[in-house]
């Protein structure tokens, strides 16, 4: 064990495993997702190092594994739906798997939309995996969802449907796991009777179920992206294809053709929505991943000099710590976000499947907001992790490029995210609806006194100071009243349609103060909801150094956005000098429990993958033995020289 970071654990002034137990829900949750990381010591998921492979050894590799995940968890009978999650982010390490969409997005959308006699004949072909679907949306063309050019018009003389790609630009592009699935879900413009009825959801065969031979339809795999190489994102081209009218999932076209309407056309949206709310826990995890390899390498790594000799550890670096300590309060925050996230999903879901749509719109305005928030926070999160570990960060070894590259398409898949704050039409709704006097209810309940608090540029110095800022409550009403910064947006919308603008253009004129508003509004609840999560915390070591986070949490983000806060008024200018003073402070803080912090998230060194981020912290050997791998290290001398040099 490496005495830096040995000495970092005997500092920490809280009890690591306690603080596991908050972040896992409980000391039987952590138990149980202890014993289901175990599978890492099981010999059948000894692997190559991705980095050292092919693309396509990557991809038989990863398929390879998704089969074995497949038996384990039959032999092991887990069945439980978020301890076959826990199970396979053990497995999957820093890596998706070409298996994947059948479960977060074709299983999902089966068990949501599938009727009675559709459950008893799918579900049992897909939990068995004979059934290997995709979910197939997105065009070469389009990803709006009213674009989309992909027909399904009903023949009632034969009882199918005929999916048809009408164009180029028609073709399914991107859908995951193009040479893996035999199924897909496809999204297509449903026709009956000469009328369109907008998207509908379809069970398309793609292949043979014993050679895995194409049917007459053009499927492959769309080539090397930025990351994802385990998995073979496709192309679909649907020629005129005819399946029967049952598979057709809620089945809306009775067999004479008339078209029976939804009880909402947006249930047909739901698995997107499902997976906008796990992104939200899968941005907290790897932002927990970044800051633990860039914390305990910062623990171990010493360079350059504060004083005079022994060189300091770069974790003593103000500036180091300035990079880093946000985003392990981020990560924290996020944490608590996520387990909130998940939690509204399924009380939200419950009621939808009991018949009570009442809710859904905020769910999918929250779950598109904290989709895109957190995503993108993560997505530069990471990168400044990265750069913090100096030359080393940028070696394959560390993992950073690996966490970077796999996460980043998160902030376009599953609704790109500056199109996912723009449906912050609900929260301009909302406003309105407060304005014309309506009670609101749950989270946007603080649009309703707004007409009184009249937030807005006003000269700082003209309003009374609202805020200290060593109190967390007094920082949560500043973030409450600066997210009425939607009242800017509609009134630039409003202000648009005075010029006679159409309703589009207003919006699309007012689009920058839209994102804006909904960027504020998501900064609120992730400061509420981490300052929320404080009060159910009993230990009080464990409290004060939350606490500590959560400030910083809070006060770095005002920093950020300083001007906001300054034009509404709600900070005086002398308060915002005071503001990094009391930043420097709570970095010293949080300084001697930071290597602890990181150890709380309790990730077990198979599943980092990184040579700095390694738990004994004993970086360089292991540096060294890691490169000696490489396989241009295979011959002492390679072969290009025989073949070109020599
Ligand atoms: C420590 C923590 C531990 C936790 C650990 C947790 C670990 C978890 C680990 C798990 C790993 C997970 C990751 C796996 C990897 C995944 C692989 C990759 C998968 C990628 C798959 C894909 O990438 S798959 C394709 C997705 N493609 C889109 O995402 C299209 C976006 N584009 C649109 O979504 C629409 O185009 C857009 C813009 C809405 C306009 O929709 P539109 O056309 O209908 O038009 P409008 O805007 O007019 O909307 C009309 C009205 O519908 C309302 N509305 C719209 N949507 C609604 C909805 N969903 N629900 C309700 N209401 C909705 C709207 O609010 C309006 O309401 P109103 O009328 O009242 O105003
Ligand atoms: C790794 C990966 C996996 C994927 N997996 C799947 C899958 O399994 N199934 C599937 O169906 N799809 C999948 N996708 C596709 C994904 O859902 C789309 O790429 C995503 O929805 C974004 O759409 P787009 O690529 O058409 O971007 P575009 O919408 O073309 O975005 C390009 C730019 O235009 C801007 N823009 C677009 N519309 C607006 C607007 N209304 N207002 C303001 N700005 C706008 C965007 O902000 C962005 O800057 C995947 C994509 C990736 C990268």
């Amino acid at each position: 064990m490496n005495p830096d970071i040995v000495k970092e654990r005997q500092n920490a002034s809280f009890d690591v495993q306690k603080l596991t137990y908050i972040l896992d829900g409980g000391p039987e949750k952590t138990k149980r997702r202890r014993e289901i990381s175990l599978v890492l010591n099981d010999p059948d998921f000894d692997e190559e190092d991705p980095n050292f492979l092919s693309r396509s050894e990557r991809y038989e590799q990863a398929v390879r594994k998704s089969a074995q995940m497949i038996l384990k968890l039959r032999e092991y009978g887990i069945s439980d739906p978020a301890e076959i999650n826990c199970y396979k982010s053990v497995v999957r390490g820093n890596f998706h798997e070409s298996l994947g969409l059948h479960y977060v997005m074709f299983l999902p959308t089966l068990y949501s939309q599938c009727d009675q006699e559709q459950s008893k004949k799918w579900l049992p072909l897909a939990t068995s995996f004979e059934v290997l679907g995709t979910y197939a949306q997105t065009e070469l063309g389009h990803t709006h969802l009213r674009g989309l050019e992909t027909t399904a018009t009903f023949d009632p003389t034969t009882q199918e449907f005929v999916l048809n790609s009408p164009t180029v630009t028609s073709i399914k592009w991107w859908p995951g796991a193009g040479k893996t699935s035999n199924h897909a879900v496809v999204l297509a413009q449903l026709y009956t009777r000469g009328k369109c009825h907008g998207l509908h959801a379809f069970i398309v065969q793609l292949r043979h179920m014993d050679t895995h031979e194409p049917l007459p339809i053009l499927v492959g795999d769309i080539g090397p992206k930025f990351g994802f190489s385990e998995v073979d994102n496709g192309f679909l081209k649907l020629d005129h294809v005819r399946i029967p009218r049952e598979n057709m999932l809620m089945k809306h076209v009775e067999p004479d053709g008339r078209y029976v309407k939804p009880a909402s056309a947006k249930l047909t949206y739901g698995t997107m929505v499902f997976i906008r709310s796990l992104l939200v826990g899968l941005s907290a995890l790897v932002m927990a991943k970044s800051c633990t390899i860039a914390i305990r390498y910062s623990a171990v790594r010493h360079q350059s000099e504060i004083r005079s000799e022994p060189e300091p550890q770069i974790l003593d670096y103000q500036t180091q710590q300035y990079k880093l300590f946000p985003l392990l309060a981020t990560a924290y925050a996020f944490s608590f976000v996520g387990q909130y996230m998940t939690e509204t999903y399924y009380r939200i879901s419950g009621d939808i499947n009991q018949g009570d749509l009442s809710e859904l719109p905020e769910l999918h305005a929250v779950s598109a907001g904290l989709k895109a928030f957190t995503t993108w926070t993560t997505n530069t999160g990471i990168e400044v992790c990265r750069m913090s570990c100096g030359g080393h960060g940028y070696s394959r070894s560390s993992a950073l490029p690996d966490l970077y590259a796999e996460f980043t398409p998160t902030c376009t898949y599953e609704g790109e995210n500056t199109v996912m704050m723009l449906q912050t039409a609900y929260l301009v709704k909302s406003y309105r609806q407060a304005k014309a006097g309506e009670q609101l209810r749950g989270i946007m309940s603080y649009l309703n006194d707004m007409e009184q608090r009249h937030v807005r540029a006003h000269p700082a110095s003209a309003r009374p100071a609202l805020v200290d800022i060593n109190d967390l409550s007094d920082l949560v009403e500043s973030y409450k009243l600066r997210a009425a910064l939607v009242e800017s947006a509609a009134k630039s919308i409003q202000q648009e349609l005075q010029k006679r603008r159409s309703h589009e253009d207003a919006w699309n004129n007012s689009a920058i103060d839209l994102v804006k508003a909904s960027d504020a509004h998501c900064h609120y609840m992730v400061v509420k909801l981490f300052t929320d999560k404080l009060s159910e915390i009993g230990d009080p070591d464990i409290n004060l150094v939350l606490t500590t986070l959560a400030q910083l949490y809070a006060l770095h983000g005002i920093a950020l956005n300083s001007g906001d806060f300054l034009q509404a008024g709600l900070l005086t200018v002398p308060q915002m000098q005071q503001i990094p003073v009391r930043i420097k402070e709570l970095l010293c803080l949080i300084r001697p429990n930071a290597v602890a912090l990181v150890d709380a998230f309790d990730f077990p060194d198979k599943v980092l993958s990184s040579v700095l981020g390694r738990y004994d912290g004993n970086v360089y050997e292991n540096l060294f033995e890691w490169a000696r791998r490489s396989p241009l290290n295979a011959t002492e001398v390679h072969e290009s020289f025989h073949k070109y040099l020599k």
